[in-house]
């Protein structure tokens, strides 16, 4: 339960409607008891009748009233019992609800250091599935408990001081009932969640398979991936079989043990009638009704010490991400402006998964307004220049400062908020176009979105489409070439009009005749932004303020255009060898 503790805070929130459902939970069962009682009085009044000792009026009269207490005694239980689910089972669908927002609140403040190190399905498990079996713990849990032992105080001492006799043998089988039941529901968890595991690697595969049909299809792999699915299917049919037949002795059971019970409390009943132990055949029916009341709380209890099991190893995984602390933090509270001055000073970093040191005591200085490219072989480090700018990573060695102020001194949201970012792989949602761009400012007016759209030469791409702006992307909708996500993304960043640009790579889909006409309206929009371009092309860098050359985490060369063109090495060889490749 050392877990569960963590729950506390919830239901403290809650307390007063899970105060207000406990007492409804047992109003609700102690209606539930006076049936029982009633059935064997009205059999009594019947034997009384048949010995003559009550005329046929009489008999009538008391039946009547007694059939009225029933059913009066039937609907209040059952109004009560629908108010304690509306109460306890509301509770936990609230603390569901405020768990899961936790949890993701959380997860949108770890590190990407975090993303890597974790599976986004357990990431995605962990926010539905896990939440889940921890909202059985606050809510049925908490129900079925209550109601068990409100069950528990009440009908065992009534059972005992009506018939001590019948009451014991009646309850030999019930713990054994509890004790075998919760012996089920353990190896039931077990299997369902291997059905479980099956489950998401199926998905898994599957879902591979559709993203991936085209090289399936080009490479003649459907054998294959048929023979592999059927294997998967075999094994998930086999898992499943495994669990079903757990699952079918949990019913047969419980009603096995029901029937031992009231086999019990017939012959025990019986002697003793015979015997005159007791008055009236009538206790024998209350009996019945008893035991019929005890045999679910009863399981329930083998039921719910398992519930309880899975809920601590459920918030335990929660707890794991929970407790997690992300290793870049925001330590200054208030805004801080920024103009747009960036600079590194003797700047080393690893990443520290793969532990490849990207870069390697770098130094440089961009003024504000200033637009400089990086250049260099893949991997020289360019994208890992621009993700320290952004701060989603802190340098290992060295100092980067925004307008002369350490970077760790800036409230980090005003340094994000003034960074437009264009990523390598734009990353679009699964939405209209329009709303795509909007990311970047939310209360864009469509003309405004137009505009930026113009400027990162989509705009006629966009109009094209049967529903224009309102086009639905991704998976619900059209894909976009590769060419026409980069220009989206450079809109939404465009949009946002930040104050600083950040551009990884981000023209490498398209020809360099757009490429061009993109970075015209590029240089017009952002005169007076400190812009950073990373690029893999000439044309793109050669009309920026500086140049940096990367090779292998380290500045192989800086200038203008002019000053690298007119010295020899890497800059003048893939300037020309560009050149040729266009002519
Ligand atoms: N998130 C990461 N985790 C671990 N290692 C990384 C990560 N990103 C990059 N690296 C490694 O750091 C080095 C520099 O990568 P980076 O992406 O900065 O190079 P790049 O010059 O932008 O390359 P490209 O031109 O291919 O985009 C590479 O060796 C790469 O494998």
């Amino acid at each position: 339960m050392k877990e569960l503790k963590y729950l506390n805070k919830y239901l403290k929130k809650y307390w007063v409607k899970i105060f207000a459902g406990i007492l409804i939970t047992i109003i609700a069962r102690i209606f539930s008891l006076v049936m029982p009682s009633y059935v064997n009085k009205s059999i009594k009044a019947v034997e009384n009748y048949i010995g003559d000792s009550i005329s046929k009026s009489e008999a009538k009269d008391v039946l009547l009233e007694y059939i009225l207490i029933i059913v009066g005694a039937a609907l209040l239980s059952a109004l009560f019992t629908f108010l304690m689910r509306q109460m306890i089972i509301n509770v936990s669908r609230y603390i569901e609800y405020d768990l899961k927002n936790e949890v993701f609140d959380h997860y949108q403040f770890l590190n990407l250091n975090f993303y890597k190190r974790n599976r986004i399905g357990d990431l995605m498990n962990r926010i539905s599935e896990d939440v889940g079996q921890v909202r059985m713990y606050a809510g049925p849990a908490i129900m079925y408990g209550i109601q068990t032992l409100t069950l528990f105080v009440c009908l065992i001492p009534l059972m005992f001081i009506k018939a001590p006799t019948i009451a014991f043998y009646t309850l030999i089988p019930l713990p054994i009932l509890s004790v075998l039941i919760y012996q089920i529901s353990k190896v039931i968890h077990k299997r369902s969640t291997k059905v479980q595991e099956y489950l998401s690697t199926l998905s898994t595969f599957t879902q591979e398979s559709f993203s991936g049909v085209s090289v399936i299809k080009a490479y003649c792999l459907e054998p294959q991936i048929n023979a592999e699915l059927r294997g998967l299917a075999k094994e998930g049919k086999d898992t499943s079989m495994d669990l079903a037949r757990v699952n079918a002795w949990f019913f047969p059971l419980m009603i096995l043990l029901i029937g031992i019970s009231n086999i019990f409390v017939i012959y025990i009943g019986g002697k003793q009638y015979i015997n005159g132990e007791i008055e009236s055949i009538g206790i024998i029916a209350e009996f019945i009704l008893y035991v019929n009341m005890l045999t679910w709380p009863v399981a329930v209890v083998g039921w719910l010490t398992s519930i309880v099991q899975r809920a601590e190893a459920s918030q335990k995984r929660i707890n794991e991400f929970l407790t997690e602390q992300p290793t870049i933090k925001n330590e200054v509270l208030e805004p801080t402006p920024i103009k747009g001055k960036i600079e590194f000073r003797n700047v080393t970093f690893t990443y520290e998964d793969t532990e490849i040191t990207a870069l390697k005591n770098i130094s440089f200085t961009i003024e504000p307004g200033e637009s400089v490219a990086f250049l260099g072989k893949t991997g020289s480090g360019k994208s890992t220049i621009l993700d320290l700018v952004s701060r989603l990573y802190d340098v290992s060695s060295g100092e980067i400062l925004i307008d002369d102020i350490p970077i760790k001194k800036l409230n980090l949201y005003s340094l994000r908020s003034a960074i437009g970012a264009v990523p390598q792989d734009a990353f679009l949602f699964s939405d209209t176009i329009e709303n795509n761009i909007r990311f970047g400012k939310e209360d864009a007016s469509i003309d405004e979105i137009i505009e930026v759209a113009k400027k990162a030469v989509v705009h006629e791409n966009i109009i094209g489409f049967s529903k224009q702006y309102n086009t639905i992307l991704g998976e619900r909708g059209i894909t976009l070439s590769g060419g026409q996500k980069q220009r989206v993304s450079i809109a939404r960043a465009l949009l946002k009009d930040p104050e600083i640009y950040l551009f990884d790579d981000c023209l490498s889909a398209v020809d360099t005749e757009t490429e061009e006409e993109i970075l015209a309206n590029l240089k017009n929009a952002s005169t007076d932004k400190t812009t950073l371009i990373v690029s893999h092309r000439v044309s793109s860098a050669k009309n920026t303020d500086k140049i940096i050359v990367l090779e292998d985490g380290s500045i192989l060369q800086e200038g203008t255009h002019e000053q690298l063109n007119n010295s020899e090495g890497y800059y003048k060889e893939l300037f020309l060898d560009q050149l040729s490749d266009k002519d």
